[in-house]
Formats: structure tokens, C-alpha cells, sequence
């Protein structure tokens, strides 16, 4: 029997033996095989007849997840306390399910995101994503360190459907090789949305901060791209793989929506008691060439508009952390983090804290930090609500995964895009303070949209 399909038939009889003598209503079993790219099982979800499929890797590729089907979902549409009660249906899930395994830390994921306002009137286009939704997915793939292993997740009864999709999946996976997907439809049509109410609002903002009504209001905007043909989720992520690879890539997909992105931007991340966050605010674009790149980072550096905007984020990442751990520590001055298509003012941030401290208590306390909403958090939010253009839905929301120690990291949801049939909606903020200037602002957001009209095949100067 070839190797791929001995796997195949092992996983096979070890969930039928494991879920027949079950006394738990879910299953979840995990195994180790031969390294293969998470990527490829987030294509193969397209042949399959699982509709839900999430992707994950961290800056550092250091964590890789690929999830397709969903056996457990956890959906808050409320405006309630939408982490804790995520947080509380998790550990119901993990109460009602038996762990088995060849390794000892593997364990079931969650993963999923928020909106990033829950007060905003929701549009058509998130229809499928809600305040917050998380998901067990039936088969995760996670590439850590190199290890590959599969995770798989079930109810013990009444899966018999389940368990022959999985036995396919599984087949392809291990006897056909992954081909790369070449071409992606053409763009036929780039249209800026409301671009004039959007420059309006930002001199709004401008007036209001020097009246000193708030101190940093970040603003988006929006832009709707059609395509001849149907977007293919897993030839974008492709592309981000290619082109962004030290970006937190994240893909949710539900019900023929992907929400898909290639952000820079750790909120926040818990490994035993230790919690990692980042303050990222500031931006420049890249150099044409690598004189020019370094002047541009040194102008960065010390430009005070900047700085002042990254400030904002520094001091509240400072206090939100102190005030769940001990011993935090920050860099006293920002550093560059350069991106492909984008500089910017970087602050990482280290805290200590006992193991009460929950990960999505944190990510409560973040979501937004000033890089996202603006100073103060409130005033800020309420204008956002009032003057963008848009509904940001999961664009600019924390997004991320969670196991069952509770360890998990979370991103910021930016240079993202909402893919559906052959539109894409892209959407890029910038931090507006005192001394901003619209247009200058509005160029910083057609930088950031860069990442994912790249991965689109879209070149900005061509539109
Ligand atoms: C809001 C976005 O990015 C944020 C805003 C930044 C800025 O204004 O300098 C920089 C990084 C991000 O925290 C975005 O990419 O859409
Ligand atoms: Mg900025």
C-alpha cells in the first residue's frame, strides 16, 4: 500500500475505533504526517463539500493552520460580551469532548474573529460574519516548526457522511501533488468609494482634534474591484503566501465569502504567562531603491506627525497591559518594521502575568487600540461610526486562533478584503491627528492597499 493511503486508511479505522467507544458528544483526534503545505488543504476545500475553511500563519511562520469544515461553531450576533461568552462556549466545547493522540499538547483549535464594531449597522456583504464567530474545524492541517500534523474533529455520533468526506480529503491530499494556481480573473473595474465624503470626513476629524474634541481618529476607506470571472480564494492566499510571507496571512470563509488579508499587525498573543503585543502605527512607503528605502525609514524615524501617532498606541498598550500583567516590558523607541510595500514605527511590548488572565480578556482590553480606533477609545469610536463611509465588518478587527490551554494569538484584520463571486472589496485607514493632511493620508491608504490588489493580480498605476 502506498504511504499516502496507508495514512489515509490508519486515520480512518483509529476515528471509527475511537468514536464508536466515545462517551463524549465530540471527538477530537490528532496525529502526526508527512510535512505538506497548508495551503494545499485550504484548496482542496474548494472540491470538497465542507463550505467553511480558515487559514492562519504568523509573521514568523513559526505557527501554520489550514481548517476546512466546521464541527462546532460558536456565533455571537449580540452586542453582549461577546469574548467572554466566546470564551465560556470554548470551554463548553472542550467539557464535551474527548482528546486523543499521538502527541500530548495536541488539542482542538478555535478559530475565528470579531467585527470591529458591534454599534455599526451591518451591510449585506457580512451578512455571514457576525460579531464574533468562532469554529472547530473537522480537519485542521498545523505546520509548526516543520512537524505537520492533522487534527480531527467530530461528533461521536451520526458522522458517518463526515467521516467518508474526511477519508476522501485525506486521500487527495497524500496521492495528488499541489499544483499552484496560475492566472486569476482580470480586474474590469477599480471604483474608490465615496473618496470625496471620505477626504471630507478627514477634515472633519482635523477640526475636531485641533478644537480638541479627541486626539487621533483613525478613518478608512473602501474600494470595490470586479473581476471577469469568480475569485478563487485559495489563488489569492496563494499569491499572499508568495508576496507577503512575514505578514500574519489569515483566510475565513463562510458560505462563499473570504475574508481574506496580509496584516503586519500582532494584537496580541499568549504562550503560557506570557503576553506579546505590538504597537504598530506610522507609515512610509518603501524605497525604489535601497538608498532611497533607507532614507525614507530615517525620515520615519524622526518625523514628528508620525511619531506623535504612534505614541497614542505605545500608551495604551502600556496601560492595558500593566494593567493584567507584571513586569511589562517596551522598547523605549520605536523601531522600523518594513513590509513589502509598506514602512512603518514598531513597538513590541512583553508582559508577565498569572493564569487568570484569559487571552481573550486581553484582546478585549485592545480591540481598538489607537492604531485601529483612535484617542480616546470611546470619542473616537463614536466618530467612526458617524462619519466613514463604510462598515468595516471584520476589516480592522482582532482575528485569530485559540487551543484548548488557552494559548492562541490573535492579528489586527488590515490589509484585507472581502472576496464574493468576482467582486473584492478592499479596505485601507490611516491614523489622523492634528497636524494630518487629507491628501497625504489618502496616498498612505493606497499604500497599504497594495498587499491585497498584488495578490489580486491589480497593479495600482495600471488601474
Ligand atoms: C488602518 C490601517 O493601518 C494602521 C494605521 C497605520 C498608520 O496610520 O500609520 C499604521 C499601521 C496600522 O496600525 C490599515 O492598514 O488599514
Ligand atoms: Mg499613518
Amino acid at each position: 500500500m502506498a504511504v499516502a493511503t496507508l495514512y489515509q486508511h490508519q486515520i480512518r479505522k483509529k476515528l471509527e475505533m475511537i468514536t464508536k467507544s466515545a462517551c463524549q458528544p465530540f471527538v477530537s483526534w490528532s496525529g502526526i504526517v508527512p510535512s505538506i503545505a497548508p495551503v494545499y488543504l485550504f484548496k482542496l476545500g474548494e472540491t470538497s463539500s465542507f463550505s467553511e475553511r480558515f487559514y492562519w500563519s504568523d509573521r514568523s511562520n513559526e505557527v501554520v493552520y489550514a481548517g476546512i469544515g466546521c464541527t462546532y461553531v460558536i456565533d455571537e450576533e449580540g452586542d453582549g460580551p461577546r469574548f467572554s461568552i466566546i470564551e465560556e462556549k470554548w470551554n463548553d466545547f472542550l467539557n464535551m469532548t474527548e482528546v486523543h493522540g499521538e502527541e500530548e499538547k495536541a488539542t482542538p483549535v478555535l478559530f475565528g474573529g470579531f467585527s470591529f464594531d458591534p454599534l455599526k449597522k451591518k451591510t449585506d456583504k457580512w451578512t455571514h460574519f457576525s460579531n464574533a464567530k468562532f469554529i472547530v474545524p473537522t480537519v485542521l492541517l498545523s505546520l509548526k516548526k516543520d512537524c505537520a500534523m492533522i487534527t480531527i474533529t467530530v461528533p461521536s455520533k451520526n458522522n458517518q457522511s463526515m467521516l467518508e468526506e474526511i477519508d476522501r480529503l485525506l486521500g487527495l491530499l497524500y496521492t495528488k501533488s499541489f499544483h499552484p494556481t496560475s492566472s486569476l480573473p482580470r480586474c474590469v473595474t477599480y471604483e474608490e468609494i465615496r473618496t470625496d465624503e471620505w477626504i471630507h470626513a478627514v477634515r472633519q476629524i482635523i477640526d475636531g482634534i485641533q478644537q480638541g474634541s479627541f486626539d487621533k481618529v483613525v478613518l478608512a476607506r473602501e474600494v470595490r474591484l470586479q473581476f471577469d470571472g469568480q475569485l478563487t480564494p485559495s489563488a489569492v492566499l496563494e499569491h499572499l503566501c508568495e508576496q507577503q510571507p512575514f505578514s500574519y496571512l489569515f483566510a475565513f470563509e463562510q458560505a462563499g465569502s473570504c475574508f481574506i488579508g496580509a496584516s503586519p499587525e500582532q494584537l496580541v498573543k499568549k504562550e503560557e504567562h506570557t503576553f506579546y503585543s505590538t504597537c504598530l502605527a506610522g507609515s512610509i512607503r518603501r524605497g525604489r531603491t535601497s538608498s532611497e528605502d533607507e532614507s525614507l525609514g530615517q525620515v520615519l524615524l524622526q518625523d514628528e506627525k508620525n511619531l506623535h501617532e504612534h505614541r497614542f498606541v505605545v500608551e495604551m498598550i502600556r496601560q492595558a497591559m500593566q494593567d493584567v500583567c507584571e513586569d511589562v516590558k517596551i522598547s523605549p523607541e520605536p523601531q522600523l518594521l518594513k513590509m513589502r510595500d509598506i514602512q512603518h514605527l514598531y513597538t513590541p511590548v512583553i508582559g508577565k502575568s498569572d493564569s487568570r488572565v484569559s487571552l481573550l480578556s486581553v484582546v478585549e482590553r485592545l480591540h481598538p487600540t489607537p492604531a485601529l480606533g483612535g484617542a480616546p477609545k470611546e470619542k473616537a469610536l463614536e466618530m467612526i461610526r458617524e462619519a466613514e463611509p463604510l462598515d468595516r465588518g471584520w476589516y480592522a478587527a482582532p482575528i485569530g486562533w485559540m487551543n484548548a490551554m488557552g494559548d492562541g494569538e490573535f492579528a489586527v484584520a488590515i490589509r484585507s478584503g472581502l472576496l464574493q463571486g468576482n467582486e473584492a472589496f478592499l479596505f485601507a485607514g490611516c491614523g489622523v491627528v492634528g497636524d494630518s493632511e487629507p491628501f497625504s493620508e489618502y496616498e498612505e491608504t493606497n499604500v497599504k492597499l497594495k498587499p491585497m490588489l498584488s495578490a489580486l493580480g491589480v497593479k495600482q498605476d495600471e488601474r
